[in-house]
């Protein structure tokens, strides 16, 4: 059996050397526990039936618990729940909430591991190496911990890679795998392209292979620098290319102040609202201008030094996201047509992106997108108000009360619920990782800007900013070329159309002919009908499979009856497999009925 050595700390960390059957179990004990936790907790009701706070109050309890076994688990896992902390287009929101916790909670490991290490990674010792090396690590990461020292008279810091961490992935990915192609086959949303477990592995693995190579980091590093180098509001720690190897990260030191911590930025005298700006505007560089982006921007990653009147120093070059050219376009477009507020140079944007996949019934989309956009204008509106409101009147703050909140919610629902489920049903979007990663970006940075500045207001930033780049950089000046372009076919096409509406009165009329002849069909989408079919087939399929899991049942029974023992368990548990469909279904049903409450009104 392959051992593979592991180092201390968690549960994880707390032998040696680990066999892989030990680890498999390990990692299928909290698999089959969460299973369990999660189905007793759609079964059992609550004293006093459930309601929508009490399920809501359940899922955190869970996803604290896949929390801490995730940090039990160790750097697979805490890596992979890192990369869905991302993706609120998988998980609900208690879930994405508690896998963000998941930062820098993972304990050091012992300095000599990472002196032996270096050692053998570099070929000398320490000492010879290095006229300085701090044995106690400056930082530990999930991956890695950060030693301080000094080379040729700079100072330098090391990443040094925990041992094993090959190893571990292997056995971990192989487990993962199965996990994955399992959710492939239950998961009824997995179908096509609308939630590809096995794809979301293959991306996940892949991520980790990648940032287990500190060379990919380096070279990561030297990219962003490069990007910024006319920008001396933003500092990338130099590498030392001589000292790096895949174990081994050696760059500059550069200290800093985590951006996060309000008093120590004050006592530099630094200007924080400019310092909330710089980090908005470096992002809004890196998505549209050089498609290349850090997709870990958390607190942690990012610092600020008072060199240039304040600038920001990125850490952590392991995950970095790419943008293509087209799709940088197509997001300059969008926000393009945003501002213009004009709902169909959004969608068009989004089919050339590729995000939106043009189904039959498009109207349901444009209609929520014009929905969407009137409601962002509304909101800036009211922020405006809301911020005169509080020059003239300091600390004055509108807050909704909770009837009031729910009131607007069912408002909106009311006024799009109908084309939401429409939008449900044909699921004409598609979601990039690339993207969930840059939505996670900007939530992270709105976090960052508030805490550095109470009135911090992202799109504020953002608006004149992209302006600038749909003006000046390539990408956008291409962008307004083609709007101009479209703006002459149409106002050409209106202009050739006034001598046509002859032939149009003539179209029309063969066209109503071909009605009464019956040679054309209008179809007609009845949404309310469509639910009612869905529910049916729902319930159908849940019945029959009571039906089987009832035989089988029986069957078994008859089977262990006269011992014949193999058959009856292989029966059982077919019967359980049924019975888990049967519970699938049930909830399956529960929440359609759920979802016609709220578009009815009668929640
Ligand atoms: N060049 C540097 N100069 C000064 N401090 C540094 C430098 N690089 C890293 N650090 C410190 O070490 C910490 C951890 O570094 P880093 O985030 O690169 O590690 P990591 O293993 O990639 O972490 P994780 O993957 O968990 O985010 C940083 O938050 C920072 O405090």
């Amino acid at each position: 059996m392959p051992k593979v050595s592991v180092v201390p700390g968690g549960r994880w960390n707390r032998f040696k050397t680990y066999s892989t059957i030990q680890r498999t179990l390990e990692i299928w004990g909290s698999v089959f526990a969460f299973i369990f936790k999660a189905s007793l907790d759609a079964h059992e009701l609550p004293a006093g039936g459930m309601t929508e706070e009490k399920r809501v109050m359940r899922r955190k309890v869970l996803a604290k618990w896949l929390k801490e076994s995730i940090l039990r688990l160790g750097p697979t896992f805490i890596k992979i729940g890192q990369q869905f902390s991302t993706r609120v287009d998988i998980l609900p929101k208690e879930y994405v909430d508690q896998l963000s916790e998941l930062q820098d909670q993972v304990p050091p490991f012992p300095s000599e591991t990472a002196v032996s290490t270096i050692e053998e990674e570099l070929g000398a010792s320490v000492n010879e190496i290095f006229e300085r090396f701090d044995i106690e690590p400056l930082a530990a990461a999930s991956l890695g911990q950060v030693h301080r020292a000094c080379l040729n008279g700079q100072e330098v810091v090391l990443k040094v890679q925990r041992p094993g961490l090959k190893e571990l992935f292997d056995i971990d990915l192989k487990n993962l795998r199965v996990i994955a192609e399992y959710l492939q086959k239950v998961d009824p949303k997995s179908d096509g392209a609308k939630r590809d477990w096995v794809a979301i592995y293959d991306e996940c693995a892949n991520v980790l292979y990648q940032e287990i190579d500190y060379t990919k980091e380096a070279f990561n590093a030297e990219k962003f620098a490069e990007n910024f180098k006319n920008m001396d509001y933003v500092k990338v720690p130099e590498i030392y290319w001589e000292y790096t190897t895949p174990q081994v990260l050696t760059m500059e030191y550069v200290p800093g102040i985590k951006i996060n911590r309000i008093q120590q930025i004050d006592k530099l005298g630094l200007d924080r609202k400019r310092l909330g700006r710089y980090a908005v505007e470096s992002y809004l560089e890196q998505i549209l201008s050089h498609g290349f982006f850090h997709a870990d921007p958390h607190p942690g990653n990012i610092a600020v030094d008072d060199a240039n009147g304040g600038r920001l120093i990125f850490y952590d070059f392991g995950m970095m996201g790419s943008i293509s050219p087209n799709i940088r376009e197509g997001l300059l477009e969008v926000f393009y047509g945003v501002y213009e507020k004009d709902p169909d140079k959004v969608l068009q944007a989004m089919v050339q992106m590729g995000v939106l996949v043009p189904t039959g019934d498009m109207t349901a989309v444009r209609r929520t997108a014009q929905f969407f956009l009137d409601s962002f204008e509304e909101r800036l509106a009211a922020q405006r108000k809301e911020r005169e409101m509080a020059t003239v009147e300091p600390g004055f703050k509108k807050q909704l009360s909770k009837e009031e909140k729910f009131e607007k919610k069912k408002q909106r629902l009311a006024a799009i619920g109908e084309d939401l489920l429409a939008i449900a049903a044909d699921q004409p979007f598609r979601f990039p990782a690339t993207f969930t990663f840059v939505v996670r970006a900007f939530s992270v940075l709105d976090g960052i800007g508030k805490g550095l500045d109470p009135r911090f207001d992202i799109t504020e930033i953002a608006k004149p900013y992209a302006m600038e780049l749909l003006r000046f950089n390539e990408a956008g000046v291409e962008v307004l070329v083609k709007d101009a372009r479209k703006r002459w076919d149409r106002q050409s096409r209106a202009f050739y159309n006034v001598f046509r509406q002859p032939d149009r009165v003539e179209k029309l009329a063969q066209i109503i002919e071909r009605l009464e002849q019956g040679d054309l069909k209008l179809r007609v989408r009845a949404l309310e009908s469509e639910r009612s079919f869905q529910r049916v087939a729902a319930v159908q399929k849940t019945i029959g499979y009571g039906v089987a899991a009832g035989s089988l049942v029986n069957l078994a029974t008859i089977l262990h009856l006269n011992s014949i023992r193999m058959p009856a368990t292989m029966g059982y548990c077919l019967c359980a497999f049924f019975g888990l469909q049967i519970l699938l279904g049930v909830l399956k049903v529960k929440k359609l009925d759920q979802q016609e409450r709220l578009i009815t009104g009668t929640a």
